[in-house]
């Protein structure tokens, strides 16, 4: 029997994963960050950007990935590396001259250098990111591939130099103004001068700390900020003793149960010895050191270039627009909303609407009170404790807002999810999910975002089973929710992504089957196709909490 595909009504996008807009009022923010980049990648390699040039990019097999091609500033002798460091030093150069007109000071491994680069204008930040891809790609063909792939294996035991310097807050004892002796330093830890004095010269291989003098240990840019910024403390140590961990059990989970959907049978359980016991959530709930590094942890990786909330928050930047909802003072309810400051921000900047933030109770208790200095703010929040694995308790909202939330459960969860709204939704009502979306394939993205983006995704398969989904397999989670629905279903809006931010939003609509589009305008599908995969419904005991 042929399927329906309710695609393309709302959305512009289409199988060749282009990006697809809201309600087609809003910017194809995605397909012009790609086309950005390819521009970028084009420049980079001093060719054309051919989707600029009425050749789509995205059509084409070149559209992200860098080769060489002649043309006016790269010759056809010109090899690949040249190009690469050609580029470098022009980017290099316009960066520079910015940061000098602007009298700001540049990048150094100093460490009264600062910790973070300003807020750059576009042209501004593409250089800077055409910098970092480039020397990445130069760094590589410098090494050849057999080297490359030999010793970039390695990477994480400098990721376990600096866990280990960091969980013995050696950054901290090193003092900011003068070199401290390695002698010195050690009696200050319980570490012994050996793996003191190893764990920091490997550190100093990526700029953590230098050596000025044989023996005596200084700071650099790099370990003044982790001597001073507790979140990033916190990073690196959920990072370094969760996550590495986590990660270094995959195979093994994966060659236990290669479903790889359960909460409780991920790399982290396999690494802290608690498969088919308890979710991460629970075990860190369990332990409120380490509960709380996780939750500054994500402060830090929220307030990083290209989180911040005023990417969903500012209409001009690419953010939600809410005005319609916000002149008739209808409701927000931000479902695993944490301490709600993302309703904070969003009521500063929409002055009707009302906020629900929804938490496990743990977390409602521990919000600040009151959660906002700005009574005309503060009064239009409420918090309140729900469990999202349970019948929503808001009913009739206009928006259940998910932020970072869907991408920490595999499908089975993420379904049981989105149908426990089901009971409480008018039809109108908007599902709105600020995550990761991922391209279908690789090479589209910024090098440096698709790095950060693939990563994501993979310490969400070593924590939670979880992922990070395409646009594909959101329309598809959305239909699945839906299915079987005698009442209603969840109609796919599509995906808008702020140029400069790596979070997507992702919109969906729920309405009354008799409400939907008409039959002329929805797409056939041949037998087979798109059949959402099977998946098995989570157990009760396995829920976050
Ligand atoms: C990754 S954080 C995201 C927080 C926030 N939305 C943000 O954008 O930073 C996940 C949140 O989900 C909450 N949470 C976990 N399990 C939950 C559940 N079963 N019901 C409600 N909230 C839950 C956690 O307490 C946490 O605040």
């Amino acid at each position: 029997m042929a399927k329906l595909k309710l695609s393309s009504i709302f959305s512009t996008s289409s199988s060749n994963n282009a990006a697809s807009t809201t309600e087609g009022e809003t910017k194809d923010l995605k397909k012009s960050n790609r086309r950005s980049f390819s521009a970028l990648s084009a420049s980079l390699l001093g060719t054309k950007d051919t989707e600029t040039n009425g050749t789509s990019a995205a059509t084409s097999s070149k559209s992200a990935t860098p080769s060489v091609a002649p043309g006016p500033a790269a010759p056809a002798t010109t090899s690949e590396m040249v190009a690469l460091a050609q580029k470098i030093t022009r980017e290099t150069e316009k960066l520079e001259a910015y940061m000098k007109e602007h009298d700001l000071p540049m990048s150094s491994f100093d460490a009264s250098a600062p910790a973070d680069f300003p807020k750059l204008p576009d042209e501004i930040a593409q250089s800077r990111k055409a910098i970092i891809s480039a020397t990445k790609e130069l760094g590589l063909l410098a090494h050849g591939p057999r080297e490359s792939v030999r010793w970039g294996i390695w990477e994480f035991l400098d990721t376990l130099a600096l866990a280990a310097i960091n969980h013995y807050g050696i950054a901290k004892l090193v003092p900011l103004d003068a070199p401290i002796s390695l002698a010195d330093l050690q009696a200050k830890t319980t570490l012994d001068p050996t793996n003191l004095a190893r764990l920091i010269r490997l550190a100093i291989t990526n700029k953590i700390f230098y050596e000025p003098t044989p023996g005596f240990i200084a700071h650099t840019a790099a370990s003044r900020v982790l001597a001073e910024d507790s979140d990033l403390q916190a990073w690196v140590g959920f990072n370094g003793e969760d996550i590495l961990p986590a990660s270094a059990h995959v195979l093994q989970a994966l060659q236990t149960h290669p479903e790889a959907t359960s909460l409780t049978r991920t790399g982290f359980q396999f690494a802290f010895n608690t498969v088919d016991k308890e979710p991460m959530f629970v075990t860190f709930g369990k332990d409120p050191d380490r509960a709380k590094r996780m939750g500054k942890a994500m402060v830090s990786l929220t307030g990083g270039e290209g989180y911040e909330p005023f990417w969903f928050v500012d209409v001009e930047k690419g953010g939600y627009d809410f005005g319609e909802i916000d002149a008739r003072g209808g409701t927000l309810v931000d479902v695993g909303g944490s301490h709600g400051f993302m309703c904070v921000a969003l009521a500063e900047r929409w002055k009707n609407m009302k906020f629900v933030v929804q938490d496990l109770q743990k977390t409602v208790d521990s919000a600040p009170k009151p959660i906002s200095s700005d009574a005309q703010v503060a009064e239009r929040i409420t918090l309140l404790p729900h469990d999202f694995f349970t019948e929503q308790v808001t009913k009739e909202a206009d928006v259940y807002f998910f932020r970072w939330i869907l991408h920490n459960y595999s499908t089975p969860y993420a379904l049981q999810i989105l149908r426990n709204l089901v009971p409480a939704l008018k039809p109108g009502a908007r599902i709105i999910i600020n995550d990761h979306c991922l391209f279908e394939g690789s090479g589209q993205e910024d090098p440096w975002d698709e790095k950060v983006m693939r990563r994501m995704d993979v310490v969400m398969l070593s924590l939670l089973n979880a992922q990070e989904r395409t646009e594909s397999e959101f329309r598809e989670l959305f239909a699945k929710a839906g299915e079987g629905n005698q009442k209603g279903e969840f109609v796919f809006k599509g995906v808008k992504r702020p140029e400069g931010c790596r979070m997507s939003i992702i919109e969906a609509v729920w309405q009354l089957r008799e409400e939907a589009p008409t039959v002329a305008a929805v797409e056939e599908v041949k037998e087979g196709e798109e059949t959402p995969a099977a998946v098995e419904e989570p157990k009760t005991e396995e829920k976050a909490e």
